[in-house]
Formats: C-alpha cells, sequence, structure tokens
C-alpha cells in the first residue's frame, strides 16, 4: 500500500534482517501488518458502546493477553509469539462494559523502555541478545493470564509469573510464591482443583537456564492458602514442547509435542525449535501426590501437534479420558524442521484440527503405544469447558471453528493471520451436539470464555468472545447464551479500534476479586501481594560466569 507520506528514510530499519539504527518501525511482513499492527496502546474506555442487552447477571470481568510487540524486533522475520504481553481487561457490571489495558512491565520490557528499542532478541534464543541483558529473564509474559489469590498472574512457558493488580492492573513483580517456586520456567496452563481450590503447575526445559535445551520437569501444587505441597522433578525423552496439561483427581497429564529444541542450533542464533515430522506425540503421566522421578509413564501415538485440553477425568476403571484438539501437522510453521525452510501461512490455514478423545491407562508401561478411543469429527481450537468441572465427568464444550465451506473475503481481509477461526461452537459428548455460530465472511473469533451463572447446572451462562473484523481492523465483544450459541448473540460490546490477535483469557466473578482486595489491603489478613526478592538460581550463576 502506497504511503500518504513517502519519507525519504536516512537508512533502512532492517539491513539483512537485523535491526539498523534507532528509528521506531516496524517490518513490513505479515506478523506487524494488517490486523496485527502492533497496539502498543496502555488506555482506558469507560463505558463502551453496546448493541443488544448485556445481561445483569455478568458481573465480573474478562482478562485477556496478547502479545503486542512495544519496539520493533531486533530481526525483522520475528513473530508474534515473541511479543510483549499486553493485558485487556473488560469489566461487566450491571449491562456496562468498561475496558483497560496494560502491558505487563516485565524485566525485558523496563529495560527495554528504558532504552527506547528491542535488546532480546529471537524467541527463547538468549544467543540472540544485546550482550548487555545476559542473565535477565526474557520472558513476555504474554500468553495466559489467570486469577489466583487476589492477583493476577500473566504466563508464558519460557519464564516465571508476573503478578498484577486485578482492578488497576498495575505490574507488582515476578512472583515467586512467596519464595517457594524457583524453577527457571512456569506453565502458562496450571489447572485449579475446583474441589480443592489447589493450582497444578509444572515447567519443563527447568533445569537450567530455561533456554538451554534440559529435558528437566518439574510438577508443582500450591494450595488454596498459597502453600507448596508438592514440588516433583521428572525427566522428559528429549527436551520438547509441553504447552498445556491436564489433570484428574490423581494424576497429571503432560502432552509433549515433537518440536524439539537444540542447544547447538541457538548457539548458531537459530530457532529455539523445529518439528520433527518423525516424532512420536508423547503424554507424560505423573501422581498428583509425592510423585517421584521414577513414577513417569510415557505413552506414545503417531506424529501430532497438541492444541489444548479440554476436559480430563477418570473413569470407573480409573482410566484418564483425556480430550484435546490435535492438528495433523505442525501448526508452527515458523518452527521447521531442522534444515528445511519455512513453511507458508497459506499451507498452515489448510490443517485440520479435531477434538479427540483418549482413554490412557497410568499403569501402563511407559513408552506404550497408544491410540485414541475416538474423535469429535469437528475442525477448531481453543476449547473451554465449565471449569467448575475441571478433574469431573463433564459433556459440553465450546470452541473457535474453522469451516472452510464458509465463504471467506480474501480481498478485503487478506490471509487470516491467527488462523481461520470463522464460528463458535457448543458441543455435548452425550448428544454429539453442535451448536455453531458463522458470523460472516470478514470475521474471525478469538478463544471464548465461559461465564457460569449461579444455578450450578453445567453449561448454564453465558459465553463471551472476541470478535475480530478483518475488514474494517476493530474488535466486538459478543456475549451468546452458552447453551444455546447457533442463535447468534445476545448482545454486542463495540470497540472503537482494533486490539491484537490475543492468545488466552479469563472470566473471574467479581465477587471474588472484591473479596481479595479486602483480604490484599494493608491490614488485611494476608495482606498486599509480594514480588520476588531474591533472583532465580540460574541468574546468579549467569552473573557469576557459569551460566
Ligand atoms: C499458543 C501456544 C503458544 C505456545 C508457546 C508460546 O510461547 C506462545 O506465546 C504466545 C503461545
Ligand atoms: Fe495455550
Amino acid at each position: 500500500m502506497a504511503h500518504l507520506f513517502s519519507f525519504a528514510s536516512t537508512q533502512p530499519s532492517y539491513v539483512d534482517g537485523v535491526k539498523s539504527g534507532d528509528e521506531v518501525k516496524f517490518p513490513e511482513t505479515a506478523v506487524f501488518q494488517g490486523f496485527n499492527k502492533p497496539s502498543r496502546l496502555e488506555g482506558d474506555i469507560f463505558d463502551l458502546e453496546i448493541s443488544g442487552t448485556i445481561p445483569k447477571d455478568i458481573n465480573g470481568t474478562f482478562y485477556r493477553v496478547q502479545p503486542d510487540h512495544r519496539f520493533p524486533p531486533l530481526y525483522e522475520e520475528d513473530i508474534h509469539f515473541n511479543g510483549d504481553g499486553n493485558v485487556s481487561a473488560l469489566r461487566f457490571e450491571n449491562g456496562h462494559v468498561d475496558f483497560r489495558q496494560r502491558y505487563v512491565h516485565t524485566d525485558r520490557f523496563k529495560l527495554e523502555t528504558q532504552a527506547r528499542r528491542s535488546l532480546f532478541g529471537k524467541y527463547r534464543n538468549p544467543y540472540t541478545d544485546n550482550e548487555m541483558v545476559k542473565g535477565v529473564i526474557r520472558t513476555v509474559s504474554n500468553t495466559n493470564i489467570v486469577f489466583w489469590r487476589g492477583m493476577l498472574l500473566a504466563m508464558k512457558e519460557d519464564g516465571p509469573p508476573f503478578a498484577m493488580d486485578p482492578v488497576t492492573l498495575e505490574t507488582i513483580g515476578r512472583y515467586d510464591f512467596d519464595g517457594q517456586v524457583k524453577s527457571p520456567t512456569f506453565t502458562a496452563h496450571p489447572k485449579f482443583d475446583p474441589l480443592t481450590g489447589e493450582m497444578v503447575a509444572f515447567g519443563y526445559e527447568a533445569g537450567g537456564n530455561g533456554s538451554d535445551a534440559s529435558c528437566d520437569i518439574v510438577v508443582y501444587t500450591i494450595d488454596a492458602d498459597g502453600k507448596k505441597t508438592e514440588e516433583a522433578w521428572y525427566k522428559g525423552p528429549f527436551c520438547g514442547v509441553i504447552h498445556d496439561c491436564a489433570i484428574t483427581k490423581n494424576y497429571v497429564v503432560l502432552p509433549m509435542t515433537p518440536l524439539k529444541c537444540s542447544l547447538e542450533r541457538m548457539k548458531k542464533g537459530g530457532n529455539h525449535w523445529a518439528w520433527d515430522p518423525e516424532e512420536d506425540q508423547l503424554y507424560g503421566i505423573v501422581p498428583r501426590r509425592g510423585g517421584k522421578p521414577e513414577d513417569i509413564v510415557w505413552l506414545r501415538a503417531d506424529n501430532g501437534f497438541h492444541g489444548h485440553v479440554a476436559g480430563c477425568y477418570e473413569n470407573e476403571d480409573g482410566h484418564i479420558v483425556l480430550d484435546l484438539t490435535i492438528a495433523t501437522d505442525n501448526v508452527f510453521f515458523f518452527f521447521p524442521p531442522e534444515g528445511a525452510s519455512q513453511e507458508t501461512l497459506q499451507k498452515r490455514n489448510k490443517l485440520e484440527s479435531d477434538t479427540w478423545r483418549w482413554i490412557l491407562d497410568p499403569k501402563a508401561k511407559t513408552n506404550s503405544r497408544i491410540t485414541p478411543a475416538k474423535s469429535f469429527g469437528i475442525n477448531g481450537e481453543f476449547s473451554r469447558i465449565d471449569d467448575r468441572l475441571v478433574t469431573k465427568h463433564y459433556n459440553h464444550f465450546w470452541q473457535a471453528q474453522i469451516d472452510p465451506t464458509r465463504p471467506y473475503d480474501f480481498e478485503k481481509c487478506g490471509s487470516p493471520a491467527g488462523g481461520l477461526f470463522n464460528a463458535i461452537g457448543h458441543f455435548t459428548w452425550n448428544e454429539g451436539t453442535k451448536d455453531i455460530y458463522w458470523a460472516g465472511p470478514t470475521t474471525t473469533f478469538q478463544e471464548p470464555v465461559f461465564v457460569p451463572k449461579d444455578t450450578g447446572k453445567e453449561g448454564d451462562g453465558y459465553l463471551l468472545t472476541l470478535l475480530n473484523h478483518l475488514d474494517v481492523l476493530r474488535n466486538d465483544i459478543l456475549i451468546f447464551d452458552a447453551l444455546k450459541v447457533s442463535k447468534g448473540p445476545v448482545a454486542a460490546v463495540h470497540l472503537p479500534f482494533k486490539l491484537r490477535l490475543g492468545i488466552h483469557g479469563n472470566f473471574v466473578d467479581q465477587r471474588e476479586i472484591d473479596a481479595w482486595q479486602k483480604r490484599r489491603a494493608e491490614g488485611g489478613d494476608v495482606g498486599p501481594v509480594k514480588a520476588a526478592e531474591a533472583p532465580l538460581p540460574w541468574q546468579s550463576s549467569a552473573v557469576n560466569g557459569s551460566g
């Protein structure tokens, strides 16, 4: 597209793919264009414009996070996943909605802000960083935003979580659970047991600094009072991606995707991950309580690419029912096999991603081969359930859908950057219901969240999701009756601008936020959230020159 003003730059912004000079000018690659132009916005809007009627019983805040590069990247071919975490909060109150957005002020964000430019290089490759940031935590906290004991935790699997205030979105600082969690990495997908109030979480590539191809995996349990009650260390067969996890009453399941890390490749300035089309997909199973290194059971199935977990529970036989999306090939086209060139977004957008059910025997011999019990026969990702049923036999799930039979306006919208999630669906396992809404040829959806009503009945509530208008570059938030998605939204909240393609979000009931604000006040029974005081163990050794 021609620019209205064509000032001759004194020098190009990128030379041989590397940032040159201090000019604030983003690459002209697809990652930074159109709907995915960086938003870079911190701000507030009181009382957003609305169509329809927002149900008054939605009282709480919908938090979500998007990667949103604050500065032009050091490398021209940078990827969406390397963008700084920017958290949006949509506060629903009495039929009104207010908007707030703030960056996660990570250690990296603060240093780059001081320098007014990028100092960190490629995704999870510290060998591509500016020398002056050696030993600094590299995470951009851009993948999930969860509520835990009165704080928001902004999370990314390559580093520790950062705590934020749930009302102001001010960053409190790196959170180490009051000194109890010292691993270099921590998942963006902790699970919350609704029976016990525990958080179950893990870190992979956790043995060293988080970017060194370590095969160590740590699994933690933090109880409802914030006390760490379990910490167990295991080894993986190689350093692969474990993005999500699942819990039952007695087990944790760790799906490992055959994207492999190589320290040598990183040292040469290459990618952290390379897809291995010959490798199995794996499922690590460990006990929830008292896990020892020898307890991990790895089950193997033919190659595939894991999406996210819907639900998981134990059946009458003591076997684990695990439901998750699995794509047929490498979804992360920007991490091609070692030595291969990058696949295209067009090819990635053609992959099928069905929802599969596994029934796993936790007592099986390690390295047993398994086959799925069934597939749902849909194509989509970002499954969500009624979270009150985590660890329990559930029936309903919701998911962003890919329906290539629907018309899509390529001319107006170009390639759908985050994937062609052109519909939103509600599904049931028992009845096989497919209850789907398609919003038109110029729109795609982001991950939905389920908001329960107080009835306690599974699925009785609302579904909230961001709608991307790819033609006019704007977002709406749609509100559905969760059990009647195909009827279309009951209301739409209009943002006057576009956000960026977000990753994950969660809805938090305002009663919970308010109760914790009291407990976390000065003089409250728990007191203010305390940011980590000591550097992580790997940081100390990096400073001493041995890291
Ligand atoms: C959606 C998966 C995913 C996996 C790893 C990441 O670093 C990430 O960053 C936004 C996202
Ligand atoms: Fe995720």
